[in-house]
């Protein structure tokens, strides 16, 4: 094997590139002919690209990638890992590309490779489509596609059958000789309208009747430029935004979320990995090992966007002369020490990992439960915090740049918008990222998205619960209490040492 590996990871170019390829993106009325000059999408897409440059770039190529068992360069996280130390410097490579977006871009392609690393691992869950399962391990892997994924039924009739739903719901409406056609809505894909491909099943909580849901006991992967595909697109925070001063994050860093509408659409075979098989698309979240791999992107990237959150705060109390009151301090170490739960959380992903059945590992499911806990309560934890020790300091804000610009009023800007040894600028750049990042639409969207993105909160703690019961944990916890009580009984200690005289010590 050529100790380069061979590389066909997309460029920067490349990726952008392969944005214009005629998918139907609809905004504002519109259909969108190239998502990479649009005003709602173009920095977000350009912001995606340079991570590509990082796979390419020699100062970050050794830590971002590796020669997968194939011979391919890849990105470390979208092969399986081998061993622990795999596991460590792929959480290394997720880190280097979180901090290119400050935590603020969830679905990075980092993010489905959770998923499509997986697919090498264990094809056969895939039977018949075990052939699809490898070669869309080997597209993803060897291009670093940028995978989205699609897993949630519109919020609608949630209490009926499935098969109530048909005019809504995704289900296969037609099968021909060479695929599938299908038909329904599902929410929401976040950054499809800057993806390469989505992948669509239903999220593990689905319930599906034997003998009448099957039509809708589906997994597949589909190109975002599919024939009657619709991209229905939320308002873009890109475009709303009036300059990098005013807006830093969310001009460049939206993930724009869209509902993704199958109207009539034709799926290949060769995309196909469940076909009306309610125990696959059923089991295969656990059975992948992407409900314990995904959680090593999304908390590490959490815990980057919990340095900046960190970082943002300790700034903004020394702007306002706050930081060495005792009890600010305090809450500072309530943030400080979520930041330090997420990286901790992170590292125990890795060590100890769980093997599988071809010698790779992925994080122990426990862990893995933990940091999707976690994880999702920690923005909605961090809000009150900034409510209540930066007080009403986020709202004395200028309107735009503009107000700066203008002289009849910028010496008073200068003059009253100052922080505590701090010209007027910084002050009002750092209130706008802060901002920016928590009390805009955008910061919104953020707080949403951490506390969803992993499933509804319930489903969150249920599915923890379920594995620890499973896994024995519980019942190890109630041994641990159950030893403890047999340790005495009415006439006393059970076991030598410990004194008891026959008397009520406070009678004696
Ligand atoms: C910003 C953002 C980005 C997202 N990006 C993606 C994405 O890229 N891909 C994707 O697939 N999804 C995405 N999602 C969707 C996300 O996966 C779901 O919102 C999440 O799984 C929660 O599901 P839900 O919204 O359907 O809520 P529901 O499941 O309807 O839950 C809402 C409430 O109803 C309760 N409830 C629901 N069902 C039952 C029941 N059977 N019995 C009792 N109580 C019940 C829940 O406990 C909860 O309290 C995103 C969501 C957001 C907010």
């Amino acid at each position: 094997m050529n100790q380069a590996g061979v590389n066909e990871m997309m460029t920067a170019e490349e990726y952008l590139g392969s944005l214009v390829d005629g998918r139907s993106v609809y905004i504002y009325g519109e259909k969108v002919d190239d998502v990479t000059r649009h005003p709602a999408f173009r920095n977000s897409a350009y912001s995606m690209s340079r991570l590509y440059a990082a796979l390419h770039d020699s100062a970050t190529q050794d830590v971002m990638t590796d020669l997968d068992p194939e011979g391919y360069r890849t990105h470390r996280y979208f092969m399986p890992s081998r061993s622990a130390a795999d596991l460590l410097k792929a959480r290394d490579a997720i880190a280097c590309w979180s901090r290119l977006t400050y935590g603020f871009m969830g679905r990075t392609p980092d993010y489905k490779a959770g998923f499509t690393a997986t697919l090498k691992s264990d094809p056969h869950l895939y039977a018949p489509f075990h052939d699809n399962a490898i070669s869309w391990y080997r597209k993803t892997a060897r291009k670093v596609s940028f995978l989205t994924h699609v897993l949630v039924n519109p919020p609608v009739g949630r209490a009926r059958n499935i098969s109530d739903m048909r005019d809504i719901y995704l289900h296969v409406e037609k099968e021909t000789d060479g695929g599938i056609i299908v038909r329904g809505a599902k929410m929401v894909a976040t950054s499809a309208a800057i993806a390469n491909a989505t992948f669509v099943a239903q999220n593990s909580a689905t319930h599906y009747q034997s003998g009448r849901e099957e039509d809708f006991a589906l997994c597949f992967i589909l190109p975002m430029n599919a024939p009657n595909l619709k991209i229905m697109c939320r308002r873009s925070y890109e475009a709303s935004a009036l300059s990098p001063f005013d807006n830093p994050l969310s001009s460049r860093f939206d993930e724009n979320d869209s509902v993704l509408i199958f109207d009539g659409v034709f799926v290949p075979w060769e995309n196909v990995l469940i076909y009306r098989d309610i125990e696959r698309a059923k089991s295969f979240y656990s059975a992948s090992g992407f409900l314990n791999r995904y959680p090593l992107q999304s908390g590490t990237r959490l815990a980057v966007k919990m340095d900046f959150v960190c970082g943002l705060l300790a700034k903004m109390l020394e702007s306002n002369g706050t930081d060495s009151f005792r009890g600010v301090r305090t809450r500072l170490a309530d943030i400080v020490a979520l930041r330090n739960l997420m990286w901790s959380l992170t590292e125990s992903l890795c060590h100890d990992p769980e093997p599988r059945k071809d010698g790779s590992v992925v994080p122990r499911l426990e862990a893995a439960a933990t940091v999707r806990y976690f994880g999702t309560q920690m923005m909605s934890q961090l809000k009150p915090v900034f409510n209540t020790i930066l007080g009403g300091s986020p709202i004395m804000q200028v309107s735009s740049w503009l107000d700066m610009k203008n002289p009849e009023i910028s010496p008073l800007i200068d003059c009253y918008f100052q922080g505590t040894d701090q010209e007027a600028g910084e002050r009002l750049k750092l209130i706008k990222l802060l901002w920016d990042a928590l009390g805009s639409e955008f910061g919104g969207r953020h707080e949403l998205y951490e506390h969803n993105y992993a499933g509804n909160n319930e489903q969150v703690r249920l599915d923890m619960l379920r594995h620890c019961e499973s896994s024995g944990v519980l019942t190890q916890c109630r041994s641990l209490v159950d030893q403890c009580m047999s340790d005495y009984s009415l006439e006393g200690w059970t076991q030598p040492g410990w004194q008891f005289d026959g008397k009520c010590q406070d009678r004696v």
